[in-house]
């Protein structure tokens, strides 16, 4: 393990910081300052706790949230029609208040996607450790705040001990020089990065993304950016936090009174990577290159530029690789070196914990102000939470949606994977903002294309994939 003397990255500074004991070469004890949990993995945690007769350590450090299986119908209250998934809830329910654990249930105010709430409701500060038992939990380093997912066992020792025993990650430095160019996106960004490393170019690595585009970004961007990191395999994501992540935090955290904000800023002001901090990866983008991307495949890594055919075979020089792609196309009803402009999309789904946020609504409500839903397209947007739900309706972006024709939701995992009422038919194509395309990941045959909000925006208008860039405005 390395001496804490030395250059230090941003990375390795939060693992010290957060080590209560160093187990051996690789691994160490780590301290969890917030710990998330969602209804679909923890109730086995709570009863591995109970067998063993385990009171929970620290229950103010957690945090839940029912997101995956929830309804998102507008009709109020809501309620959970299947039976198992309504039993997930009831059994969170009951753990949390068994334990004295924050609950943010099924017809809560605040209640969304656990990524978009935990951010937006202050719990979030650079240079926390923040854990959930899901994978994208790497959104939360946009806040310079080292978040991963975990799986159940780990939860219930988190639960138990509020540490984890943490295998310390290798690390990478993505660099993006540059300035992004108009209609491309941190969607965009991330499709191109994930394009450009593949689906495990990340494997093992936490990933630190700096460089001019990156300081550009707003803090919703950079979240959008870390939450897909973990499709490039990313173990963790971070950015170091900046004048723009403090005001975010600030803003929030409505507990940080004016005698805290002093200390917290300055602390906050040493999370950066020292300057010779070593990386034993890096690799180095133009943000000038990111062309809008869709996806064409089952992977996130199966992406072009909009205007670019999708592969050949032959191009694909890895055997196995050429065969993913063979079978993509054909689950996909596409073919090889094909233009993806003009493909008829049935469905339009703008949501999840990659851009359900406000900026991301902002966005489709200023592209699709005044005109129509193609015919034949059905198109839903679901906000992230309840709060993106209010602001947008405060900001008439829920009446120019509605009117554009589209579904004004309630918040929720949706349509991001096929979990809750909210499918795909088999063989429906999709233009979606998600972060995955997996088979059957948004419905059994379901065809899902991953993009920007933009994008997608504009697809919903079309009625098929088209670049964002000659949609006029
Ligand atoms: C259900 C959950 C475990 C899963 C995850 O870990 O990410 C889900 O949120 C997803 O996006 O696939
Ligand atoms: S919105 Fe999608 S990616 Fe995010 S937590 Fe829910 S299911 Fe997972």
């Amino acid at each position: 393990m390395k001496s804490c003397s030395q250059a230090r990255t941003l990375y390795r500074k939060m693992v010290d910081s957060h080590t209560v004991q160093i187990l051996d070469e690789h691994n160490v004890l780590l301290y969890v300052d917030l710990h998330l949990m969602n209804e679909y993995t923890s109730p086995q945690a709570f009863a591995g706790l109970e067998a063993a007769q385990r009171a929970i350590a620290a229950p103010g450090a957690h945090v839940a949230v029912v997101d995956h299986i929830i309804p998102t119908h507008p009709a109020k209250p809501r309620v959970i029609q299947d039976p198992a998934s309504a039993l997930q809830a009831i059994n969170l329910r009951r753990n949390c208040e068994r334990h004295g654990i924050m609950l943010y249930d099924t017809n809560d105010e605040r209640q969304g996607i656990e990524h978009i709430i935990a951010p937006e409701l202050g719990m979030i500060r650079p240079g926390m450790v923040v854990l959930c038992g899901d994978s994208h939990t790497t959104t939360y380093g946009a806040l310079g705040a080292l978040g991963f997912g975990i799986g159940t066992s780990e939860i219930e020792h988190i639960l138990a001990t509020q540490t984890l025993v943490y295998r310390v990650a290798s690390e990478m430095r993505i660099r993006v020089n540059g300035q992004l160019p108009l209609g491309a996106s941190a969607k965009d960004l991330i499709l191109h990065i994930i394009g450009s490393i593949g689906a495990q170019g990340a494997r093992g690595y936490a990933v630190e993304f700096c460089g001019a585009a990156i300081d550009a970004l707003s803090v919703e961007a950079r979240m959008t950016l870390c939450n897909m990191a973990v499709e490039a395999g990313a173990r963790a994501a971070l950015i170091a936090p900046d004048k723009k992540t403090v005001e975010y935090v600030l803003a929030r955290a409505s507990d940080i009174d004016d005698d805290m904000r002093n200390r917290a800023v300055s602390a906050w002001a040493s999370l950066f990577s020292d300057e010779n901090a070593r990386v034993e990866k890096e690799f180095i983008f133009d943000a000038s290159e990111v062309e809008p991307q869709v996806t064409w495949g089952t992977s996130p890594d199966q992406t072009v530029g909009v205007t670019h055919p999708t592969p050949a075979l032959e191009s694909i020089s890895s055997p196995m690789q050429q065969e993913a792609a063979r079978r993509a196309f054909q689950y996909m009803g596409l073919a090889p070196g094909a233009s993806l402009l003009g493909l008829p999309v049935q469905r339009v789904f703008i949501g999840s914990c990659t851009n359900a946020r406000i900026e991301d609504l902002r966005v489709v409500a200023g592209m699709v102000r005044g005109r129509r839903v193609a015919d034949g397209v059905r198109a839903m947007v679901v906000p992230g939470s309840g709060s993106v739900r209010r602001q947008a309706e405060l900001e008439g972006i829920a009446d120019i949606l509605v009117a554009a024709g589209f579904e004004w939701r309630q918040p929720g995992c949706s349509m991001c994977l096929a979990m809750n009422d909210d499918v795909l038919e088999p063989q429906e194509r999709c233009a979606s903002t998600t972060n995955r395309n997996f088979e059957g990941r948004q419905g059994r045959a379901g065809r899902t294309h991953l993009m920007s909000p933009a994008m997608a925006a504009a697809a919903a208008i079309a009625g098929k994939i088209i670049d964002v860039r000659t949609f006029a405005n």
